[in-house]
């Protein structure tokens, strides 16, 4: 058995977020297209022979306690398979916190994957996606990747072809938006224009960029943008600068821009760092 172990936990974005109800047990039943990007967080797990569960992060900006996702996916874990040793997880943290782009999930998905290897768990993809579930809605599609369609509270997933290879700009606007409050605030039944799952789909089996680019919505944005205005300055911003499509991933504030031409980007990256200190250029992961 491996006595130290590495993942990397991806960041995701919304391609389009669409909300359906609010449901009797207070989450809300979506329909999104979630796929990830080359900007990832990197865990080193590494065993230790007393029942103990250790975080440790270079970022001084995260819970570092059971508050942490990914110390509760390594507690679920042990207590679900009687795993007697402990473990020591560093998290090296690039993604930005509390940002719209699964930070925190991503790093729960990596230590159920890490994890399951380095104790030699043999736990099947299936119940990794259960055990997900319970620590977050995102989590799910967080364990898997890829690109797919998640409906329910986000953990029911149906996989897709990723969309073709393109470049993604992603901004964070300096401001705190908390999830659960945008979806307290948002009014489910007044919602007036609902982007298409279905219409994204068949843009990517298609592998139409343009489309694509068409097609992004994400009606959290009009509970964040009448909150925090920078959010829609930013992506003003990025369209001035040539970006081919914007959208605000889940619940913001980071906005991201799809890009198809290479010689584009170095404009945009160097246009909005006048405006914000955390821009990033990286690839789909396809
Ligand atoms: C909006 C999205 C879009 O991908 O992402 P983020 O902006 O957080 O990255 C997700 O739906 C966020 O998923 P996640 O961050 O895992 O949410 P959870 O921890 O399960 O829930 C946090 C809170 O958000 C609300 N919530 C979440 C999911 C959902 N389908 N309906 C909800 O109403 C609930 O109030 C819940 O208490
Ligand atoms: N490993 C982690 N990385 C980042 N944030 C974490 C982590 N564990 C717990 N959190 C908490 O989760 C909250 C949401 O963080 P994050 O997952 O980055 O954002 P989002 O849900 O917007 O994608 C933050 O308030 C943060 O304190």
């Amino acid at each position: 058995m491996p006595v130290k172990v590495y993942e990397k936990a991806p960041a995701k974005i919304n391609l389009m977020l669409d909300v359906l109800r609010k449901r009797e047990d207070g989450y809300h039943e979506v329909e999104m297209v979630m796929t990830m990007v080359d900007l990832a967080d990197r865990l080193e797990m590494e065993e230790l022979p007393r029942d103990t569960i250790i975080i440790s992060s270079q970022a001084g900006y995260i819970p570092l306690d059971e508050k942490n996702l990914a110390f509760q996916a390594a507690k679920l874990i042990k207590e679900r398979y009687q795993v007697k040793q402990g473990v020591y997880i560093h998290l090296d943290k690039k993604i930005p916190v509390a940002a719209g782009l699964a930070g925190g999930s991503s790093d729960a998905a990596a230590a159920l994957r890490g994890l399951n290897r380095l104790w030699g768990l043999n736990i099947p993809e299936s119940e990794l996606l259960t055990l997900g579930a319970e620590l977050g809605s995102d989590v799910p599609f967080c364990v898997t990747g890829g690109t797919a369609i998640a409906t329910g509270r986000g953990e029911k997933l149906e996989h897709i072809i990723n969309p073709p290879q393109c470049w993604v700009v992603l901004a964070k606007p300096p401001i705190n938006v908390s999830t659960a409050d945008v979806y307290g605030r948002l009014r489910a039944n007044e919602i007036k224009a609902h982007p298409s799952a279905s219409a994204m789909k068949e843009a990517i089996e298609a592998q139409s960029f343009t489309d694509i680019c068409d097609r992004l919505g994400n009606v959290l944005e009009d509970v964040t943008l009448p909150l925090h205005p920078e959010v829609q300055q930013l992506k003003e911003a990025m369209i001035r600068l040539g970006a081919d499509g914007v959208l605000m991933s889940g619940s913001g504030p980071t906005v991201f821009g799809l890009v198809s031409k290479e010689s584009k980007i170095a404009r945009i990256y160097n246009g909005l760092r006048g405006f914000c200190k955390e821009v990033y250029a990286v690839r789909m992961l396809t």
